[in-house]
């Protein structure tokens, strides 16, 4: 059997019935009758798990102005909507966010080991506004949490910021045209334009282990990192664990970053892990600096746009990244128009990308026992499943780890996870493991913004509900608005189209919103509202071009992608993808923007 990941689309040489049955057998003995409902959020007497430990929350008058703008989210969605609005000329705008400070995910996760996994240079928004290239292909967290601050001070988006409080009604007022928005800390202020970048990924989740809340060592969850207990900083030396036994739970892209680091550091180190990642080669390097000498304007929007090609399957004449992301997609693009006639059917485009898939996992698996030098423990490692199941990661120095003789990796597949935990120690099936600390890698609540989930209420005109305007799937022209709701913006994933590169989706989404607000300005415009035909037209389309990936999902192995493998319901993304959704944006704008203006009651 082959496990060339080049030849391996053509070859007839891959097992795939074996291949199949292996997976199927792989999803069936982790699936868990309690579904998604197995976890439980940080919150309550567990809250603790979701404490800012960066940032001392600082006392502060109720406010009661008005504003023009309000950011509710101070990640990247945030930051640029921010930004492009004061280029735009707004002054009175106010970023809002339930953090310390600006840079959302990277502000939450500061963990040992913490890089972005797609490359910095397409990952990291508005570099060459900022003036700055990042110092490695794959950026360390802490600079891309300064990265974001820079963004901030840039635009000058500190002014009026407000941290540490959370939105928790939106009402719309119709005689005044505006939001009335209360907050956690005792806020009632207005509003002519709200927009919501709250992110998905979030909340820190844990699992509902038997015990956990008996356990007296030390624990925290890896967004909220404990450097007070574990010494040094997001690059090592955790002094604080030399005398330490320590459990990781969770072996996601976060556990797969940060096991490397607290392995260096412990006595011991206990993983403890569920389902294992695809680990892909990294190889980080250094900035070259007679390229970074070398970019001419417009260089970062070039290879966005050619990462976000690259990956959804767009022709290109280069790749301009060539790393794991897009060799995958390219293999399967090259496959597609070379070997294979373009006007393949959909089956045969299935069958294509599922043996190219199966070859690529043969290649992971393949890097694990050359890697890793005891086989019991190789074996462990290895991902069985279709590569996009999970999120990939990518590291040269997560697979080594476990050769060090203060590892030992513990499985739980077959128990569903772990067992129990007692006041000293980690349970799986009859075996104790007495530890001093456990680090929960287990990842977040998944997939909502509060105003999805509803801890977000918005009322809208005539004091209806959003979530009862959305109560058969959501509503809006674009995912950005919605009628009845008026002047009202959201960013993320939902009636739009999703990229790897989320960021430079946001980018795309907060580049939109930021025009259409500038042109209501311009046209002394009285709201921005979609009309309810131009959403129903919406949604017929998104449900005419999205994609059904239900079986495709049905068949991984459980976890948040899948709902913890109760599937997907339909799709909501444009079918057609990123790259043809952002044109669809931009002759919308050239054409039809004035539709949603509202100049007269
Ligand atoms: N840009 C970047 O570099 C990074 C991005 N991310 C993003 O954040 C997302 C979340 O990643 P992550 O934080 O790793 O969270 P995940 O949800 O991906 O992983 C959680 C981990 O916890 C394990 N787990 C959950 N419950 C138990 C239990 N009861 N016993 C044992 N193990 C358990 C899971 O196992 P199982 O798989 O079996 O459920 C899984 O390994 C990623 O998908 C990615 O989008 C994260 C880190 C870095």
């Amino acid at each position: 059997m082959t496990t060339s990941f080049q030849d391996a689309a053509t070859t007839e040489e891959l097992d795939v019935d074996a291949l199949r049955a292996r997976y199927a057998a792989e999803r069936d003995r982790r699936i868990r009758p309690d579904g998604a409902t197995q976890y439980r959020r940080a919150a309550g007497s567990f809250g603790y798990y979701a404490t800012d430990p960066y940032t001392p929350r600082a006392e502060r008058d109720p406010l009661t102005d008005s504003v023009e703008v309000l950011v509710i989210g101070g990640g990247f969605g945030g930051l640029v909507t921010g930004a492009r609005l004061r280029e735009a000329g707004v002054e009175n705008l106010r970023m809002m966010d339930e953090a310390g400070d600006f840079g959302g995910t990277w502000y939450w996760n500061r963990y040992p080991g913490i890089h972005c996994d797609i490359q910095s240079y397409v990952y990291m928004p508005l570099l060459e506004e900022v003036g700055s290239v990042p110092e490695w292909r794959y950026a360390p967290g802490e600079e891309i949490r300064q990265h974001a601050v820079a963004i901030a001070r840039k635009f000058d988006l500190y002014r009026d910021a407000v941290f540490h409080t959370r939105v928790t009604t939106l009402v719309w007022d119709e005689a005044a045209a505006q939001w009335v928005v209360q907050t956690d800390r005792g806020d009632r202020m207005r509003a002519r334009f709200v927009i919501t970048s709250s992110g998905t990924l979030t909340e820190p989740k844990l699992p509902g282990i038997p015990g956990i809340e008996t356990f007296r060592g030390h624990t925290f969850h890896t967004s909220r990192w404990d450097y007070g207990y574990t010494e040094g900083d997001q690059f090592g030396g955790l002094t604080g664990l030399a005398d330490k036994r320590v459990a990781v739970v969770g072996t996601g892209a976060t556990g797969v970053q940060v096991i490397p680091f607290v392995a260096r550091d412990a006595e011991h180190l206990f993983v403890f892990q569920r389902t294992p990642s695809s680990v892909d080669v990294r190889d980080n390097q250094p900035t070259d600096p007679a390229w970074a000498a070398s970019l001419r304007p417009g260089w970062q929007q070039e290879r966005m746009d050619n990462f976000l090609s690259v990956v959804s399957g767009e022709p290109v004449e280069e790749d301009l990244t060539g790393d794991g992301w897009t060799s995958t997609a390219q293999l399967q693009r090259k496959v597609i128009s070379g070997a294979v006639d373009l006007s393949v059917s959909d089956e045969e485009r299935e069958r294509i990308d599922e043996l190219v898939d199966l070859a690529k996992m043969n290649e992971i698996r393949a890097r694990v026992d050359q890697v890793v030098t005891d086989p019991a423990t190789a074996e462990l490692l290895k991902p069985w499943y279709r590569y996009m199941c999970k999120r990939p990661t990518f590291s040269d120095v997560y697979l080594p780890t476990f050769n060090r003789p203060n590892v030992t990796l513990v499985d739980t597949a077959d128990l569903g996870g772990i067992t129990r935990m007692t006041e000293t120690s980690v349970v799986v099936g009859d075996v104790e493991h007495e530890v001093d600390c456990v680090i929960f890698a287990t990842g977040f609540e998944v997939g909502v913004s509060g105003v999805m989930s509803g801890t977000m209420p918005v009322r809208g005109r005539g004091g209806r509900m959003l979530l009862d305007a959305w109560s058969r799937g959501p509503r809006t022209l674009h995912g950005f608005y919605s009628n009845g709701f008026p002047n009202l913006f959201h960013l993320g994933a939902v009636q739009n189209a999703n990229s790897v590169n989320f960021v430079h989706v946001l980018q795309e989404q907060a580049e939109h919103i930021a025009a259409v607000i500038a042109e209501s300005r311009a046209v002394g415009a009285r709201y921005v509202e979609p009309s309810e035909r131009a959403e129903s037209d919406w949604a017929r389309t998104i449900q005419d071009t999205a994609h059904d990936h239900s079986t495709f999902q049905a068949e991984c192995t459980p976890g948040y992608y899948n709902r913890e493998g109760a599937g997907v319901g339909g799709s909501f993304s444009y079918g057609p993808g990123p790259v043809a959704f952002h044109r669809l944006l931009r002759e919308w704008r050239a054409h039809e923007l004035n539709d949603v203006l509202v100049t007269a009651q």
